[in-house]
């Protein structure tokens, strides 16, 4: 309908008052939420494919996590996809506590909101706040506490041991690693986790502005697990194209062409796991 200025009556991409809210808010209050879609019946953005699978947050299925206290768990990617990971994200409630993964398991988790501590047997314990992760070795005794509540998203896997090396606690926060290269490519790469070859995955984040797309249609061997913390744009898996907001989550088989433009007023950043520095062989 034509109001008398002139335009659609659909509201306009308002700047909600965004600048007010904490980094990353979006990615737990999504704008399209479940509880906008609960009167659509049977309604869901949510598919999944052979070769990727887009999952939506009126789709997350939550269920105590074995061995955490207090903490819901939605698993979102696990190796029935097919991939060698899990990724799941861990609603934290209050005096919440985290359980140790199977041996020889590596964890990487990731603040989205709220906050934890982390204690370890070795360092002291150590805040971790939104935007601040910990990357746990297999087998690395330690615990995450919660006195209010968090949501982590929390990546692992079974460690591919290579010769002697070995990995170590990582702890740190996104916005102190340093931008890195990216020839050919406009997003801003930031890596979580060394590049050491002892390292067989990384946690990239990836900001892109408004407009800005990603020049390679990639086709790789490596696997990809999501999460969209800020922004919305188009993410092209395969031959779909695929509307997506901050709090979606994407799964990308080995081989799945993938490609991202960013839309709206401001910046699109997610968070990515790929596995490196192992042979596919
Ligand atoms: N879909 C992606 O963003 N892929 C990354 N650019 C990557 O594979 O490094
Ligand atoms: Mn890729």
């Amino acid at each position: 309908s034509k109001s008398d200025d002139g335009f659609c009556s659909a509201p306009s991409i308002v700047e909600s008052d965004e600048k007010t809210k904490p980094i990353y808010w979006k990615a737990t209050n999504p704008t399209l939420s479940p509880s906008h879609l609960q009167d659509l019946p049977g309604f869901t953005r949510s598919v999944y494919k052979r070769d990727h699978a887009l999952i939506t947050p009126e789709s997350h299925v939550y269920s105590p996590l074995p061995d955490w206290t207090n903490t819901l768990g939605a698993y979102l990617i696990t190796p029935a996809t097919g991939s060698h990971f899990v990724m799941y994200l861990a609603k934290m409630k209050e005096m919440s506590s985290s359980g140790l993964p199977p041996q020889d398991i590596e964890r990487l988790i990731f603040v989205v909101e709220g906050a934890v501590t982390l204690t370890n047997t070795s360092s002291s314990s150590k805040k971790l706040t939104v935007d601040s992760y910990a990357y746990l070795p297999p087998n690395f005794h330690h615990s995450l506490d919660c006195v209010e509540s968090a949501t982590l998203v929390v990546f692992e896997r079974r460690y591919e041991y290579l010769g002697s090396h070995t990995t170590e606690l990582i702890v740190g926060s996104t916005d102190k690693q340093p931008l890195l290269e990216t020839p050919g490519e406009v997003f801003e790469l930031r890596k979580l986790l060394p590049m050491s070859v002892a390292y067989d995955f990384n946690i990239h984040t990836m900001d892109f502005q408004p407009g800005e797309f990603l020049n390679v249609k990639e086709v790789h061997y490596n696997q990809h697990g999501l999460l969209l913390l800020e922004g919305q744009g188009i993410y092209r898996l395969g031959d779909n194209w695929y509307p997506v907001q901050a709090g979606d989550v994407i799964w990308m088989a080995p081989f799945v062409p993938q490609w991202y433009a960013a839309l709206g007023k401001t910046r699109s950043r997610y968070l990515l796991y790929k596995d490196v520095n192992r042979n596919p062989l």
